[in-house]
């Protein structure tokens, strides 16, 4: 089972490689086809503190502000053995060791993207990390849902996250993953609020209640927990992550989860919860339902890859062989494309192909029917060509030959044949803009 989602995070990293990332594409595209678990929330509400107690470690940039500024695609493998690290599609070959050196790489990569300025971009980070202590799983950390710009960052900045995390968590193969502090009314949530309205059933979302631990006094979330309150399909889960002060003392993230469990543990009303509590939990519960959903998905994930296949190798044939680099390869197949196009032209005309025969049509037809409804008699009647000479010449004796004479006469014979022999030239014209066409997609259609 493991395996079917390592070949899903195959897939994924296959797709985002050929610049297929689910969103309007000329090709038909199978990233959106694929299950996979957004993280959803508003601002602070605990997501990047989530997503590193599922992963055990500590490797997402922190800040004020709008931080994650482009989705991250985080894909989990569980080895059996050796130290972790971890991999950017971006930077392939290249194992990090350090995740202080993973936190750097994701901000100078959304830098990269973004510029410098605090605008966000819809072009996913790829993210492998390897390790004995995580379960399989594909999450995706999406911009936290804002309510307003803040300095430097356009108006549409609102609307702009709304929107990118909607197009992720629309899709029905989404899982969403909504993160709410437990410390605000959940009426509230922006998680919650996006995640009704794509998925009004709650059929695929799981709802993280965080921050349990700093509720107010005197309250508690044991209602909603127990799904008695804002009751989803699936429990909610509620998880204590590390607070800002244990951040900045470092707090090992291990030693969290830890103090997680105890903190269910020996509470006295989330007690008869803790098995269904926590970070490692969580881990557990979303990678048994990703490999439920994706082991459904089966038969329709392997009938539209046949089908993507079908349809590309057709594209393929289409296009005709790869065409070289270098500048030498690249001259040397365009002579020869030439080459090709010209001997085709050439046996259009020589009537090895067909279609060069009507060029003789155009001269044996359409000319000599063109010219003879012409009325050439009255241009050479004696009265006409007597007056020409006259006119041109005057009275000569008739020894010298009346040469302007003549040369009108020719010229007046020529305006007159001067139609046919344009219309037999334009369709002269079209008949080798035909025979070019032609040559052309018998050139391309030639092995
Ligand atoms: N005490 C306590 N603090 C928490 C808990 N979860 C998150 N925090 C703190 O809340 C603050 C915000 O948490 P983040 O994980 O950065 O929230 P985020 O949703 O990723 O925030 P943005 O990336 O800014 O959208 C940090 O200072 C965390 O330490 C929790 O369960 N308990």
């Amino acid at each position: 089972m493991d395996n079917l989602i390592t070949l899903v995070n195959k897939i994924q990293r296959a797709c985002t490689a050929l610049g297929d990332h689910g969103e309007e594409s000329a090709l038909p595209t199978l990233w959106d086809s694929l299950p996979s678990i957004a993280v959803v929330g508003g601002q602070s509400s605990g997501k990047s503190s989530v997503l590193e107690s599922v992963v055990g470690k500590d490797f997402l940039p922190r800040g004020s502000g709008i931080v994650t500024r482009r989705p991250l695609v985080l894909q989990l493998h569980k080895i059996q053995e050796g130290k972790e690290y971890a991999e950017f599609m971006h930077l392939p070959r290249k194992r990090f060791n350090d995740f202080a050196a993973v936190r750097k790489e994701i901000s100078d990569e959304t830098d990269r993207e973004t510029g410098r300025s605090k605008a966000i971009s819809t072009v996913p980070i790829h993210l492998s990390i390897f390790s004995p202590n995580v379960v399989n799983l594909t999450l995706i950390d999406l911009p936290g849902l804002t309510k307003v710009a803040v300095d430097g960052q356009p108006e549409s900045i609102v609307q702009d996250i709304e929107n990118m995390v909607r197009s992720y968590i629309e899709k029905p193969n989404c899982i969403i993953l909504a993160i709410s502090p437990a410390n605000q009314d959940l009426a509230t949530s922006d998680a919650i609020k996006i995640s009704r309205e794509v998925d009004p059933r709650g059929d695929r979302t799981f709802g993280v209640l965080t921050k349990i631990d700093l509720m107010d006094k005197g309250t508690d979330a044991v209602d909603i927990l127990e799904g008695k309150s804002y009751k989803l399909r699936y429990p909610w889960i509620g998880v204590v992550n590390r607070s800002q002060a244990d951040i900045n003392k470092s707090v090992d993230m291990i030693a969290a989860r830890r103090r997680e469990h105890e903190y269910f543990k020996n509470s006295p009303e989330y007690g008869h919860l803790t098995d269904r509590m926590g970070s490692e939990y969580l881990g557990k519960v979303l990678s048994k339902h990703l490999e439920t959903v994706i082991k459904s998905r089966i038969p329709g994930l392997q009938s539209l890859i046949s089908k993507t296949i079908s349809e590309l190798e057709a594209e393929l044939t289409r296009l005709g062989k790869p065409i070289a680099n270098d500048a030498g390869g690249k001259l040397y197949t365009t002579m020869e494309i030439s080459r090709a196009f010209d001997q085709i032209f050439k046996e259009h005309l020589d009537g090895v192909r067909p279609g060069g025969d009507k060029i003789y049509g155009v001269f044996d037809n359409q000319l000599p029917a063109g010219l003879k409804r012409l009325q050439f008699d009255k241009h050479l009647s004696m009265d006409n060509v007597r007056k020409l000479i006259t006119e041109a010449d005057g009275y000569q004796p008739h020894l010298i030959a009346p040469e302007q004479g003549y040369r009108r006469l020719i010229e007046s014979c020529l305006v007159t044949i001067r139609g046919p022999a344009e219309a037999a030239v334009d369709a002269i014209h079209g008949i080798l803009k035909e025979l070019v066409q032609k040559s052309i997609s018998e050139t391309v259609a030639s092995p």
